[in-house]
């Protein structure tokens, strides 16, 4: 199956409200989209957001990564020498994860159209229903438990609280968000690199003095110290998993080598698509590390590619897929069907089962 235009556009969504945690404040998703067309006729989707405070990608750098470096190789590739290449696509240059991975789910969802099969049966077909947590943005207390009702109006049932924009003020957010929605709530914690690791110990200690039930703390310390997030998963109850500090396999192997987390979040806009992401697991599933799949604030195309893998597997156990959930207006037709924490994927429609992109606007390069 040869891949033989690239076509990529530019999409702007507005929000809810506005997305608030330590590393940034959005107002609007920013998203590119990659549709790659086969000599037979066929049509892949793919996207990426950037993140520049995550992955160090602005819109700018992933359309520019997605004409120089990837085109160039991707157009007279031959997908059914899949291994051959993506080895080709990441030996090529480092970084850039999220515009890779736009190309690796279009792969993924043109291999899976061209066998009839949805992708999540493609890629292992464990089951069609994916739940996923909504995130609440860091705020005062007071509109973060408004936020949190709303969430539970809504039908969530696990809520992840945003925290680090003036780490003085965790506690009182915790409390106030526990208080308010009671116990039988799931709670989990992103404090987005902004604590110290003795803060970090401290605080999370605090919570579990006060039993107020935490799922997990997710990447408490700076992504790239490694021993400061070791000293917090040692030195607290809690589960701490790990994000911003695994992107690729060999991340995956260092912090479970060194037990520096007690589980790992998976992003295919950090691993750079389904490829690595399936090695993570892999990992992760040999060492008995449970994995979570997430997601960045991005549409519904890699949303959906991510709902697909965290659905082919059975040792996928939580999602942070809510980015549609965020979103104030959706774009992409087909993919994913999202209702409030369910995203259920199609078991008839082949590959990512996206349809068209609303609003579009396909670049001239
Ligand atoms: C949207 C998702 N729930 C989430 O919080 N993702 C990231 C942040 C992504 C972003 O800044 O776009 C995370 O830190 O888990
Ligand atoms: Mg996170």
């Amino acid at each position: 199956m040869k891949i033989v235009d690239i076509l990529i556009g530019k999409i702007k969504i507005p929000l809810k409200r506005p997305f608030k945690t330590a590393l940034r404040t959005v107002y609007f998703a920013e998203d590119i989209i990659v549709k790659l067309l086969t000599r037979s006729g066929l049509v892949g989707y793919g996207s990426a957001a950037p993140t520049l405070a995550i992955t160090g990608e602005s819109s700018d750098s992933i359309i520019s990564c997605l004409v120089n470096n990837l085109k160039p190789k991707i157009i007279g590739a031959d997908l059914s020498n899949l291994e051959k290449v993506m080895n080709d696509l990441h030996s090529s240059f480092v970084n850039n994860t999220s515009a890779l991975a736009a190309v690796d789910m279009a792969f993924y969802d043109l291999l899976a159209q061209s066998l009839n099969l949805p992708l999540y049966k493609y890629l292992g077909g464990y089951h069609n229903l994916v739940f996923t947590d909504l995130t609440i943005s860091a705020n005062s207390p007071e509109v973060m438990v408004a936020d949190s009702l709303i969430a539970l109006d809504e039908g969530f049932q696990d809520l992840k609280l945003k925290l680090g924009l003036n780490p003085s003020l965790d506690f009182v957010r915790v409390q106030a968000v526990r208080t308010a929605v009671g116990n039988k709530v799931k709670i989990s914690l992103d404090a987005n690199q902004a604590w110290g690791a003795k803060e970090a110990v401290r605080i999370i200690r605090r919570f579990e003095k006060l039993n107020l039930n935490i799922e997990f703390v997710e990447q408490p310390v700076k992504a790239k110290k490694l021993s400061d997030l070791r000293y917090v998963t040692q030195n607290v109850e809690t589960d701490i998993l790990a994000d911003e500090s695994v992107f690729s396999p060999y991340d995956a192997l260092q912090l479970i080598h060194h037990k520096a987390c007690d589980l790992l979040n998976i992003k295919l806009a950090k691993a750079g698509g389904i490829f690595n992401a399936t090695k993570i697991l892999n990992i992760a599933e040999a060492a008995g590390v449970e994995c979570i799949v997430g997601c960045m604030l991005e549409s519904q195309i890699s949303v959906t590619a991510a709902a697909h893998f965290a659905a082919a597997k059975k040792s996928i156990v939580r999602c942070d897929l809510d980015s549609p959930s965020l979103l104030a207006e959706n774009p992409i037709v087909g993919g994913a069907v999202v209702e409030a924490n369910t995203l259920t994927l199609s078991e008839t429609d082949a590959g990512l089962g996206i349809k068209e992109v609303l609003n579009v606007e396909y670049l001239k390069f």
